[in-house]
C-alpha cells in the first residue's frame, strides 16, 4: 500500500481532539454557564446588556463557553421581534493598544464577510495608523450606531492591551453617547490575572459589572472531558484503562487546562497509531502517554530555546546539572555560582549576576523553569527548578550544545533518570 491511505486503527476522527473543535456540550461547567447565562439574560428582556468580564487560566473553556452561549442567545433572540441582537467578536491577540482594538473593531464591522455589513452601509476599512485616538473612537461609535439594536462586543484575549485600557472605559461609556435605541454590552475575556488586578478603578467599575471566574479543572473533571471526546474521536476498545486518568493527572498537576489534556491524548493517540501501522497492537497505553508527554515537553523547550541566547542556554544547562545531582530547587545565588563554573569549563565569559537572574526569569516565563518561593529563618528567597522533565530539557539542549552524556550519567547515579 502507498504512503497515503485512509487506513487507521485507533483514531476515528482526529478533528474532534483539535483545539478548534466545538463540543456539543461543555462538561463540568454547569455553574459557570448558569452564571454567564444570567449575566446575558437582560439581552432577551430587551434591556441594556450587562458588561461581563470572564477570567481564568488558559484552556479552561472561556472561549468555548462564550461561543456556546452566544449561539444559544442568538437563537433565542430570533424568537423575539423586538430584540435585534448583533454580536461583534474580536480576538485581541496582536493588539497591544486600545487604538488597535478600536481600529480592528471598526474594520470587523466594515469587513465584507461580516454579517453586520448587510445592516450597516458599506464603508472603507480604516488604516491601522495615522489617526488620533478620539477620531477612531468616534468612527467606532458611528459604526455601532449604524449596526443598531442590541450589540454585544466580545473582546477575547483582551489582556494583550496591557495598561493601555482606555477602550474598556470608552466602550461601556459609549452607551450614553449612542442613539437611545442602541443597547451596548462588552464581554471581556482574559487569562491574565494580573491584567484584571491592574485594571484602572474606573475600568473595573464599568467593565466588571459581572465577573465570572473559570477555575482550573481538577483531575476528575478532566477525565470526564477527555472521556467524552475520546468516545467520538477514537475507535471502541483502543484505550487501556489507565490512559485517560494519566492524561488527566499530568494536566491537572500542571495547569488544570482541558487544552493541555486534549493535546496529550491527541499526541498519545498519534504515537499509538504509528505503532499500530507498523504492526503493533491497536491500543493506546500508559507508555504512549508518557512518550507523548516527553515529546510535548521537548517541543516546548525547543520552542523556548529559539528565543534564548547562547547564555540563556548555559543558564538552563546549569539548572539541568543541578537537577541531575538532585539539587533542585536551588537558590539563585547558588545557581549563579555553578553557572560561573559551567562557563569556565566552556571557556566563555560569564555574565553579571543580574543578567543571569533575567535569564532565569525568562526561562520560567517560557514554562521551562519554575520559580519556587521559599523561606527559611533568614527570610524569603527565590529558588528555581525545571518545569519540564530533565530528559526533555537535555534532548533539546543537546541539539544546540552537543552531547551531554556526563549529565545523563550523573542523573543516573543520583537515580534522577533511569
Ligand atoms: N468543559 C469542557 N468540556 C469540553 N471541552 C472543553 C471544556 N473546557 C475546555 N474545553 C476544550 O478545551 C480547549 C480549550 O478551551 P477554550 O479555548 O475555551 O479555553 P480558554 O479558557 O478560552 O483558553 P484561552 O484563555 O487560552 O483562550 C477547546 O478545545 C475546548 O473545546
Amino acid at each position: 500500500m502507498g504512503r497515503f491511505n485512509r487506513e487507521s486503527f485507533i483514531i476515528q476522527d482526529k478533528d474532534v481532539l483539535r483545539d478548534d473543535y466545538q463540543p456539543e456540550t461543555l462538561e463540568e461547567r454547569d455553574e459557570e454557564l448558569d452564571e454567564y447565562a444570567a449575566a446575558l439574560r437582560p439581552v432577551i428582556q430587551g434591556w441594556q446588556p450587562n458588561n461581563v468580564f470572564l477570567y481564568g487560566v488558559t484552556g479552561v473553556g472561556k472561549t468555548a463557553a462564550t461561543h456556546d452561549l452566544l449561539e444559544e442567545l442568538q437563537e433565542s433572540a430570533e424568537e423575539y421581534d423586538d430584540v435585534d441582537l448583533n454580536v461583534i467578536e474580536l480576538n485581541c491577540t496582536g493588539c497591544t493598544t486600545s487604538y488597535q482594538v478600536a481600529v480592528n473593531l471598526v474594520n470587523e464591522i466594515r469587513s465584507p464577510s461580516h454579517p453586520l455589513t448587510t445592516v450597516s452601509s458599506p464603508r472603507e476599512p480604516m488604516s491601522e495608523t495615522g489617526y488620533q485616538q478620539k477620531r477612531i473612537f468616534n468612527e467606532l461609535y458611528n459604526d455601532l450606531e449604524s449596526v443598531g439594536g442590541t450589540i454585544l462586543v466580545v473582546l477575547d484575549e483582551i489582556d494583550n492591551i496591557g495598561s493601555d485600557d482606555d477602550i474598556l472605559y470608552e466602550l461601556p461609556r459609549a452607551r450614553s453617547q449612542l442613539d437611545l435605541d442602541v443597547k451596548l454590552g462588552v464581554v471581556g475575556i482574559s487569562n491574565d490575572f494580573k491584567f484584571r488586578e491592574n485594571l484602572s478603578p474606573k475600568v473595573k467599575d464599568t467593565l466588571c459589572e459581572e465577573e465570572i471566574l473559570f477555575p482550573p479543572y481538577d483531575a476528575t473533571e478532566l477525565q470526564n472531558i477527555l472521556k467524552h471526546r475520546a468516545d467520538i474521536a477514537l475507535y471502541d476498545d483502543v484505550l487501556e484503562s489507565d490512559v485517560i486518568p494519566l492524561c488527566a493527572a499530568f494536566s491537572a498537576q500542571d495547569s488544570g487546562s482541558a487544552r493541555q489534556a486534549l493535546r496529550l491524548l491527541r499526541k498519545a493517540a498519534d504515537i499509538a497509531e504509528n505503532d499500530a501501522m507498523a504492526g503493533g497492537e491497536a491500543k493506546i497505553t500508559e507508555d504512549h502517554v508518557r512518550e507523548a508527554e516527553h515529546q510535548i515537553q521537548r517541543q516546548q523547550v525547543v520552542e523556548g530555546m529559539h528565543s534564548l541566547t547562547r547564555q540563556g542556554q548555559y543558564v538552563l544547562l546549569t539548572v539541568c546539572q543541578l537537577a541531575a545531582e538532585g539539587e533542585t530547587p536551588e537558590r539563585t545565588k547558588l545557581i549563579y555560582e555553578r553557572y560561573r563554573e559551567v562557563l569556565r569549563n566552556h571557556g566563555s565569559e560569564p555574565l553579571k549576576r543580574r543578567r543571569v537572574h533575567d535569564h532565569l526569569s525568562d526561562l520560567s516565563l517560557h514554562g521551562i523553569l519554575r520559580l519556587v518561593d521559599s523561606s527559611s529563618g533568614r527570610g524569603n528567597y527565590n529558588e528555581y527548578e525545571l518545569d519540564v522533565s530533565l530528559s526533555s530539557a537535555l534532548d533539546a539542549l543537546e541539539s544546540e550544545l552537543g552531547e551531554l552524556n556526563d549529565i545523563r550519567e550523573t542523573a543516573k547515579r543520583h537515580r534522577v533518570l533511569e
